[in-house]
């Protein structure tokens, strides 16, 4: 499917939905079900192309993966039995598959090659080398190890400290899965708080880990022993969803099962800052991460500012946020974000560029944008630059514009939310 022309909504948005499960916790279930002895089984997994990216690519090291629709039940004696690939591992689209598993092939005494599509071949790879270089891995990479393709020759790796240069979960998660298997103690430090998944994960699975005061140490002692993983929805996936009952009036929606952890819920946060009903029901914790139901209703909106330690919190709702901006009575100002530069596509420039065609008015600053609102959007034609979260953002867009909106290319999609448009027929009955 390529572009696609969508209509306005006519009435409020309606009932409950269960989107699929989370992304990040996802590639870490796959990850250390891998690197664990014995049998890992994952439930309500994410069967996006980013996660399969992960999937096959252990497959390659011999890692027994077999699937039955969203259930995954994985097999391995651990990185000891890994076998050296024979061809490059793909990592697709997916920043977190690449810089995950460098961390996890910099532990590994094996040779491999990896490389990307065209949008991850032109994302930073050195924020990662750098610190497993540091470990003792050996990478050779375009632009001298900045850029995939690249390889890799990893094993007998040494424990550092260190402290996070960027905001990052991915770059946290490297230096910590090269801890897994490094000599004496591994420790990250981080200012703010990012996503804590592998964390939550690295404990359930019985890795000698500790964190404090955003101290995060771990160290080789443990094998991993198989678990249950039971994954929650993906929180990043109900933002578009929470988002859409937010600005179409009269809406009333429940996300049912949606992941909780606090590192995640910014959008919550920033959607009752600006004046919609949240309310947060059958909240349970399961292997470290919260799970719940949510349940939105529109009410007006007042413009915000989304700065400072709430960024990681938010970092891939911020396209269907500054939406949300478009509605809001007033001015919103987003700042901290660079890294919002750094995603599938400079996100600033794609959010600026999809909604002003729109009709919204934005202004893209170095680091995040100001919305003016409340703009009456017309519809028109716009790009998702082979994007998925800006591709959902204007596929929510079109639900209350006047005219139709007509996306370039909504393929990108199935990254991260294949049953995408299913669901929206589910709350909309629009197709
Ligand atoms: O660790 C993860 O699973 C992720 C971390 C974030 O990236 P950064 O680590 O680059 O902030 C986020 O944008 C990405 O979608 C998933
Ligand atoms: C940035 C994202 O993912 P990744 O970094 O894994 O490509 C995202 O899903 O919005």
């Amino acid at each position: 499917m390529k572009d696609v022309a969508l209509r306005p909504v006519t009435t409020p948005l309606s009932g409950e939905l269960r989107v699929p499960g989370d992304k990040s916790i996802s590639h870490r279930a796959v990850i250390l079900g891998s690197l664990a002895k014995g049998t890992t089984t994952i439930t309500n997994f994410l069967t996006g192309e980013d996660c399969i990216r992960t999937v096959e690519a252990f497959r390659q090291f011999g890692v027994s993966i077999k699937q039955d629709g969203t259930s995954l039940q994985i097999t391995s004696d651990g990185p000891e039995s890994f076998t050296e690939p024979a061809i490059p591992l793909y990592f697709g689209n997916s920043g977190t598959t690449a810089r995950l598993m460098l961390g996890v092939l910099a532990g590994l005494p094996l040779f491999t090659s990896v490389y990307g599509d065209a949008s991850l071949a032109s994302r930073p790879m050195d924020r990662v080398v750098a610190p497993l270089k540091n470990m003792g891995a050996r990478f050779d990479g375009r632009s001298g190890g900045s850029y995939l393709p690249m390889a890799v020759k990893g094993g007998h790796l040494k424990g550092i400290h260190y402290q996070l240069p960027v905001k990052s979960a991915q770059v946290k998660s490297a230096v910590l899965l090269g801890g897994l298997s490094a000599d004496g103690m591994t420790e990250v430090t981080e200012e703010t708080p990012t996503r804590n998944h592998s964390e939550n994960m690295l404990r359930a699975f019985g890795a000698d880990i500790s964190e404090a005061n955003g101290r995060i140490r771990i160290t080789s002692q443990k094998a991993l022993k198989g678990i249950d993983v039971h994954v929650p929805g993906d929180i990043s996936s109900a933002a578009f969803f929470m988002t859409a009952a937010a600005i179409v009036p009269g809406s009333q929606l429940t996300l049912k099962n949606t992941g909780l952890n606090h590192t995640r819920t910014g959008i919550i946060d920033v959607l009752r800052d600006m004046g919609t009903g949240v309310a947060i029901s059958n909240q349970h914790t399961m292997g470290g991460e919260t799970f719940g139901d949510v349940t939105i209703t529109q009410q007006k909106l007042k413009g915000t500012v989304i700065d400072g330690d709430i960024i990681p919190r938010l970092i891939d709702e911020l396209p269907v946020i500054a939406l949300a901006a478009t509605q809001a009575e007033g001015q919103t100002v987003i700042r901290d974000a660079k890294e919002l530069r750094l995603k599938e596509t400079d996100r600033i420039d794609a959010i600026t560029d999809g909604l002003t065609r729109l009709g919204a008015q934005i202004t893209p600053t170095d680091d995040g944008m100001i919305i003016k609102g409340v703009s009456q959007l017309t519809g028109g034609k716009a790009a998702a630059y082979n994007d998925h979260r800006i591709a959902m953002m204007l596929a929510v867009a079109s639900f209350i514009t006047r005219g139709e909106v007509v996306i370039d290319d909504i393929s990108s999609i199935d990254i991260s939310y294949p049953n995408f448009f299913r669901d929206v027929q589910t709350i909309t009955r629009k197709w």
